[in-house]
């Protein structure tokens, strides 16, 4: 069976004065379900880029990205789309959550968003609040919330649309050591627990001892990372 994520020697570049910047090179990466990969690596080698294709946000120049078994690179941008909505979820530095929904509607939204009837919505989001320890903040608005509770509201909202894939941008970056520990750890068992391709881009090499496997960018290129912590 096809990994429900798939990079094959990707290649992407950007404009850049009158040539090019190599942001990605012949990157490759294979992340089976259940397993959670870091992505670690300086500021500038490329890690955002990575979750961009990943995601399909990005076209590469070269490579192929295979998104749940469909070759992404053959779809129409309408396709892509579709298939993103439905099998990636992502999660960003910033929740960026709605100000006036509450906790529980803005994972109803996704549902919505992907044509999805209202009564399950609100039952599966009370039972994805609950899975990341929530279940009595589901009627809070994201003022009302801790730092880590939006960004725990976040990752809910993510895997409303039960998603083969689960892409992490930097989780832990605005939280302390203790927090940062805390949602690594959800995220871990979120993957098992739901089967998720996970990749997470993070700066922070702490709490890394608990992950599938590492892999450290630099200039670009892909390698194996070291576990530090
Ligand atoms: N839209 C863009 N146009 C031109 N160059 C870009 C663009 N986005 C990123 N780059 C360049 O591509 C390279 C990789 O950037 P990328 O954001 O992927 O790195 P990163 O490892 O995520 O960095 P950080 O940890 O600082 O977020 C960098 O040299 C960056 O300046």
């Amino acid at each position: 069976m096809t990994a429900p994520l798939l990079l094959d020697r990707v290649t992407l570049t950007y404009p850049d004065g009158d040539g090019r910047l190599t942001a990605l090179d012949e990157v490759s990466l294979t992340v089976p379900p259940g397993t959670l990969t870091a992505c670690v690596g300086p500021s500038g080698s490329g890690k955002s880029s990575l979750l961009a294709v990943a995601a399909t946000l990005i076209a590469p120049d070269r490579g192929r990205v295979v998104l749940a078994g469909a070759e992404t690179g053959e779809l129409s941008a309408a396709e892509r789309a579709a298939l993103r909505r439905s099998r990636v979820g992502i999660v960003f530095q910033q929740p960026n959550l709605l100000p006036s929904l509450t906790a529980a509607e803005q994972l109803q939204v996704m549902a919505h968003l992907a044509g999805r009837g209202p009564g399950a919505a609100r039952a599966r989001a009370l039972d994805l609040l609950d899975a990341v320890g929530l279940a009595d903040r589901a009627d809070r608005r994201p003022h009302q919330l801790s730092g880590g509770q939006r960004q725990r509201v976040n990752i809910a909202r993510a895997l409303m649309n039960s998603p083969s894939v689960l892409l992490v941008d930097e989780p832990t970056s605005a939280l302390d050591h203790g927090r940062g520990a805390a949602v690594l750890d959800l995220l871990v068992r979120l993957t098992r627990e739901r089967g998720t391709a996970t990749v997470l881009v993070t700066h922070d090499v702490a709490h890394l001892s608990r992950v599938d496997h590492v892999v450290e960018m630099a200039d670009g290129r892909l390698g194996v990372g070291r576990v530090v912590s």
